[in-house]
C-alpha cells in the first residue's frame, strides 16, 4: 500500500550496422529530453558566459581552448574543460589538476541524469569537456580513448545536427565527411548519447562542419589517478606519430581545401 511506482522511461533508441559478422553500433542509446528546456537554458548561460571569459583572456587554456586553422589537425570549434584534463595534441587523459574542478551546475546534470535514470550510478563521470560549435565547425572522425571508461555521454544543446557514427569515413571536403562503413544519427536538442559497447571502443565517430551553432557536452569518467599512458602512446604511438610527409597531390588538396575554408568560414572573432 502506498508505494510509490517508478515512472518507466522508454529504453530509448538503438541501432544495428553488422559489419564483419558483428554489430559495430552495439551499445549505441539516444535518449532524448534528457535535460528540459528551462535546464538547457541555465547550462547555455554558464556555458556563454564561459566562452565570452575564454575569448577575452580570463578563462586561459587549457580550460578554454579554440581550435582552428592548420596545427588544429582539421578541428574547428571552441572549447571549456572542466574535472579532468584532456591533452588533444597527444589525444589521451593529461595531467591531473589543470582544469577546474566541477562547478554546481555540472554536478547537478549528472545527479539529475543519473535520478533521471538514464545513467548509471556507478558510471561517475568527472570529466567534462564542453564543445560549442559555430556554423561550419567540426570534430574529426576520432575514437576516445580507451582510458575513460565507457560509455562516453554526449548532451546535445542549442542546435540538432548529425554525429557520424562508423569504421570508416571518406573527407567529402574540409571539415565534413561521409560513413564508408557508418551510419549518421541525428542528435536533437536536448537529447543524450550514450557511446558504449562497440559504438564507443570499437567504432569512430565525428561531427561534420555544423549547419547551425551547436553545443555539446561531453561527460566521461577519468582513469584512477595512477594511471599512466602505454609505452607505446608515448613513442611511437598511434596518437604521437609524425605524421608522414605528404605527397605532392595530397598537398594540392591541402591547399586547394584550405582556400574554400578561408572562403567560407565566418569571421568568428569577437
Ligand atoms: O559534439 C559531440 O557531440 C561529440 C564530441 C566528442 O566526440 C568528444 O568531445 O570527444
Ligand atoms: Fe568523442
Amino acid at each position: 500500500m502506498g508505494k510509490k511506482r517508478k515512472r518507466q522511461r522508454p529504453a530509448g533508441e538503438t541501432f544495428t550496422l553488422v559489419d564483419n559478422g558483428e554489430n559495430l553500433l552495439e551499445g549505441l542509446v539516444l535518449r532524448r529530453d534528457a535535460v528540459t528546456v528551462a535546464e538547457e537554458a541555465e547550462l547555455l548561460t554558464f556555458i556563454n558566459d564561459g566562452l565570452a571569459r575564454g575569448r577575452n583572456g580570463s578563462i586561459r587554456k587549457p580550460t578554454y581552448l579554440k581550435a582552428e586553422g592548420a596545427r588544429s589537425r582539421g578541428n574547428r570549434r571552441e572549447s571549456l574543460q572542466y574535472g579532468g584534463f584532456f591533452d588533444f595534441n597527444r589525444g589521451r587523459p593529461g595531467k591531473r589538476g589543470l582544469v577546474p574542478p566541477f562547478p554546481p551546475i555540472l554536478e547537478r546534470l549528472v545527479a539529475n541524469l543519473v535520478k533521471r535514470g538514464f545513467i548509471d550510478a556507478s558510471l561517475n563521470p568527472d570529466s567534462c569537456i564542453i564543445n560549442s560549435y559555430a556554423p561550419g565547425d567540426c570534430i574529426p572522425p576520432h575514437t576516445d580513448h580507451a582510458a575513460y571508461a565507457r560509455p562516453i555521454l554526449t548532451l546535445s544543446l542549442l542546435g540538432e545536427e548529425p554525429i557520424l557514427v562508423g569504421r570508416s569515413f571518406r573527407s567529402t571536403r574540409a571539415c565534413a565527411w561521409e560513413p564508408i562503413v557508418g551510419r549518421s544519427v541525428t542528435l536533437p536538442r536536448r537529447s543524450l548519447l550514450l557511446l558504449g559497447g562497440n559504438s564507443g571502443s570499437v567504432a569512430k565517430h565525428c561531427v561534420s562542419a555544423c549547419a547551425g551553432p551547436r553545443v555539446s557536452i561531453t561527460l566521461r569518467r577519468q582513469p584512477p589517478e595512477d594511471w599512466r599512458p602505454d609505452a607505446s602512446e608515448l613513442i611511437g604511438g598511434e596518437t604521437h606519430k609524425k605524421r608522414k610527409p605528404l605527397s605532392g597531390s595530397a598537398k594540392r588538396r591541402k591547399k586547394r581545401e584550405k582556400l574554400l575554408t578561408r572562403r567560407t568560414e565566418p569571421s568568428r572573432r569577437t
